[in-house]
């Protein structure tokens, strides 16, 4: 079958004219409380929607419930029943169990992988030269294309000089008058000088590029680049050690965190072993600069002299929707009415650029913005291919599986199947599973074996369960044509290497492999070597120019002493409730613990709270993350296990509470809102010492606010609240917040500073005096005999 797109004329034919932007008229509600100062401060302009689809509503969450059967050495299943494991993933909080924390220790010690970047100093130049744009694609209308085979789209061009001006549906908020009135104090970087826009202006703000670089390695380091296990870490020469923003702290014992425990993991290993002394030798801009000369080593950084962002659109906000529609590319009927059920009308920019390349069988990792349909983008061509594929004979003893998608939470796999199901409505014969850890393997072997499924959405823990325990797993897999990695950086991360490597020695080795996430660090290239083919496509749809975060979503950090925390983020939620009576609030914490602290301090203050982490069940987290799915004026206080990829509609602000684990979670977060072109608000929320964090963020556009003014009342209600909170919770948020910065490679190298400020954070919570700390557990974390701890 002839398979014939119509792709964006700006992406595919950057030297044709950019047509003009029909009548997109975003309606604008300016609001102004003036009742309330602070947030209004803060974000100066309170923008509104109201041509946003209620067909985009958000997604349905299936549920599951159980606990799975145990095994020796396997990770733990139930959240509060932690087990060990020789792996990095196995992971509980360092701080419940004495005799536990002390095996989880030793153990770890016998599992050393170390997340270090291979970059061999040499082979920096002959990458750069290699991935040299050739400057007449470039020059062409903001649209790098660093590599590109003509023929691949030659019909499409000639589709695109035929396609005519669409609507573009969604919206992309003005900057109003209201942002010059009240912006003194914020940069307001997309604000036209009269406030207004006029359709030119909407035109070059729509010139998004698309970059797709092929990723062809040389000889020498395409051999390092081949498939197969070891070889992406066959890379000799000097190594880069990317352990600095690992972390230990108290975290969770179940695969929707298990990024998080790598960290962990990590920061103790090296904690353990001494090696902070080698990483702590590095500064700050050191460590930048090495990290961009890896990127330009892997060809995934791009070279400043060589990029050109027209001036028109720098800076400016971007559409996440292309003109093309679905029902004007080659995708099989069904796919098609599976997609105008779900209420999509045109592709995303990320779906256009990628569905073509995947199609014509091609290995990719994709960059694009966080909400921008990612999940679709990666599912439609799988689903594709499946459906070309002859039928599965029903008298096959093992089904095969066709495509596996590997998501690092259970709240994402969870999403992707049920993103998955809807697209696969018309498609009777092709089936989705999920299988995710935290339910009974049991019931889902069972599944697997009454309902057999061309399709399945895993976390890389439980997947690797069922590889060694459920019968003819394995065979199944040897099926598998389409290998995708989601949120590929936080799948690389260490918790989960060992997981990936396992999962790609048992698919075959001639698949197509698909990597999509909304932030490519360099370390991705460590799973590029053992996940992707040689001549991959690299697809960046980040303009360049622009940040990889929103630009109608405004940043803005605040830096205050813990002990005006609690009262500043209680102040500021008021504020965001009182402006916005639709409010839907995510607010990130560093830990389990600390989540759980701060939603009890929030519920005792009389919000409308819930919690999300680890330490709940997953039939828990299921309900809530539905619930706040749903809601509106709602605040889910949560760990970064909604970090990544979760689709929660209209979340009105983020704020993160202390230090973000590193840039990339930053972003992720951030992510959760300002989706689908939509606007939001972020607050980073800072310690004093935790300012150095903006170092890594300094690209993005976070502007510094002032601190609300803190009247007494505010402060003796906060106060009240806290002494209404259990003790336990305080005592195991200490402890928990003392392991994170603990694997702070600034704080923690100083003992008695740490555990300076952890004392703070304890008076913070008003406690007199910190809560003791078994003796085993100081002495794992390396802070026996400092001063100012209580020991138990
Ligand atoms: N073509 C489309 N038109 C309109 N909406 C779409 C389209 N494709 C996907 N969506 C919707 O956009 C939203 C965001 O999609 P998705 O969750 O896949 O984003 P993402 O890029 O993966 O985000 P993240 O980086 O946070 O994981 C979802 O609600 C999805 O249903």
């Amino acid at each position: 079958m002839v398979i014939k797109f119509i792709p964006h004329l700006r992406v595919l034919s950057p030297s044709l004219p950019v047509t003009g932007f029909p009548s997109m008229k975003p309606a604008r509600t300016i609001c102004f409380n003036g009742s309330i100062p602070v947030l209004n401060r803060v974000f100066p302009f309170k923008l509104k929607f109201l041509g946003l689809s209620p067909r985009f509503n958000g997604k349905l969450i299936t549920r599951s419930l159980s606990t799975r059967p145990s095994r020796p050495r396997s990770r733990a299943s139930s959240e509060f029943t932690p087990k060990i494991r020789g792996d990095v993933r196995a992971s509980k909080s360092l701080i419940e169990d004495e005799a536990e924390l002390s095996d989880w220790v030793g153990e770890l010690r016998t599992d050393s992988f170390r997340g270090r970047l291979t970059s061999e100093d040499e082979e920096l130049d002959a990458d750069r030269q290699r991935n040299r744009v050739r400057s007449s694609d470039r020059k062409r209308n903001g649209v790098s294309v660093k590599w590109r085979r003509e023929s691949e789209f030659d019909n499409f061009r000639e589709s695109s000089k035929r396609e005519t001006r669409g609507n573009f549906g969604d919206s992309i908020s003005r900057k109003s008058r209201f942002s010059k009135r009240f912006g003194g104090e914020l940069e307001d970087k997309d604000s036209d000088d009269d406030g207004e826009e006029d359709d030119e202006s909407y035109s070059s703000r729509k010139s998004r590029g698309v970059k797709r670089e092929n990723t062809k390695m040389d000889s020498r380091r395409g051999k390092r680049n081949e498939r197969g296990l070891g070889s992406g870490n066959a890379g000799s020469g000097r190594r880069m050690d990317l352990g600095r923003k690992s972390n230990f702290h108290e975290e969770e014992d179940t695969d929707a965190s298990e990024e998080e425990k790598g960290r962990e993991m990590k920061g103790l290993e090296n904690f353990l072993s001494g090696e902070d002394s080698d990483i702590n030798a590095a500064a700050e801009d050191d460590y930048i600069i090495l990290r961009k000369k890896a990127s330009y080593a892997l060809g995934l950084e791009k070279d400043a002299d060589q990029t050109v962002t027209p001036r028109s659109s720098q800076g400016k906000s971007e559409s996440y929707l292309s003109e093309t529609r679905f029902d004007q590319i080659s995708i099989s009927p069904l796919s098609l009415k599976g997609i105008k059920d779900a209420g999509y009308e045109k592709m995303t920019v990320v779906q256009e650029a990628t569905l073509p390349v995947i199609l014509k069988g091609k290995d990719v990792l994709a960059k694009a913005k966080t909400g921008t349909g990612k999940t679709v983008a990666f599912l439609l061509p799988s689903i594709e291919i499946v459906s070309k594929l002859p039928p599965v004979d029903r008298d096959v003893k093992r089904p095969p599986i066709h495509v596996l998608v590997i998501c690092p939470t259970r709240e994402l796999a969870i999403q992707a199947a049920s993103e998955a199901k809807k697209l696969l409505k018309y498609h009777p014969s092709i089936g989705v599973q999920v299988v995710i850890g935290g339910t009974r393997l049991a019931l889902e072997q069972k599944n697997l074996q009454a309902n057999p499924c061309q399709i399945l959405v895993a976390t890389p823990g439980r997947l690797r369960d069922h590889l060694e325990n459920t019968a003819g797993f394995a065979t199944k897999l040897m099926g598998v044509k389409v290998l995708v990695l989601d949120e590929a950086d936080r799948l690389l991360a260490m918790g989960f290497r060992k997981d990936i490597e396992r999962i790609i020695a048992a698919v075959p080795k001639q698949r197509q492999t698909l990597l999509f996430s909304a932030t490519v660090p360099e370390e991705v290239h460590q799973i590029c070597h053992i996940a992707l083919r040689r001549d991959h496509e690299f697809i960046n749809t980040v303009q360049e120019g622009t940040e990889d975060t929103h630009s109608l979503v405004r940043q803005v950090h605040m830096v205050a002493p813990l002990d005006m925390q609690f009262s500043l983020l209680y102040v500021l939620l008021k504020e965001h409730i009182a402006d916005d009576v639709d409010y839907k609030v995510l607010v990130f914490c560093t830990t389990a613990m600390v989540t759980k602290l701060v939603a009890d301090v929030l519920r005792e203050l009389n919000l409308n709270v819930r919690e999300i982490h680890s330490r709940k069940s997953q039939s828990y987290r299921t309900r809530v993350s539905d619930e706040f799915r749903k809601s509106k004026g709602l605040i889910l206080v949560t760990s970064d296990v909604s970090a990544r990829g979760v689709d929660y509609p209209d979340v009105t602000l983020v704020l993160q509470v202390g230090m973000p684990s590193d840039r990339e979670q930053y972003i992720h977060r951030l992510g959760r809102t300002g989706r689908k072109g939509k606007e939001g608000q972020g607050i980073l929320l800072l310690a004093p010492w935790e300012e150095k964090f903006l170092s890594c963020v300094k690209d993005l556009p976070i502007t510094k606010a002032p601190l609300p003014s803190l009247d007494p009342e505010t402060k003796k209600k906060v106060g009240r609240a806290l002494s209404n909170v259990e003790m336990k919770s305080k005592e195991s948020a200490y402890q928990a917040w003392l392991g994170y910065y603990n694997s702070d490679k600034n704080i923690g190298r100083d003992k008695y500073r740490l555990v300076e400020l952890a004392n703070e954070f304890s008076r913070s919570m008003g406690l007199d005096n910190p809560p003791a700390i078994p003796k085993l557990v100081l002495s794992k974390m390396g802070l026996r005999n400092i001063p100012g701890l209580r020991v138990r």
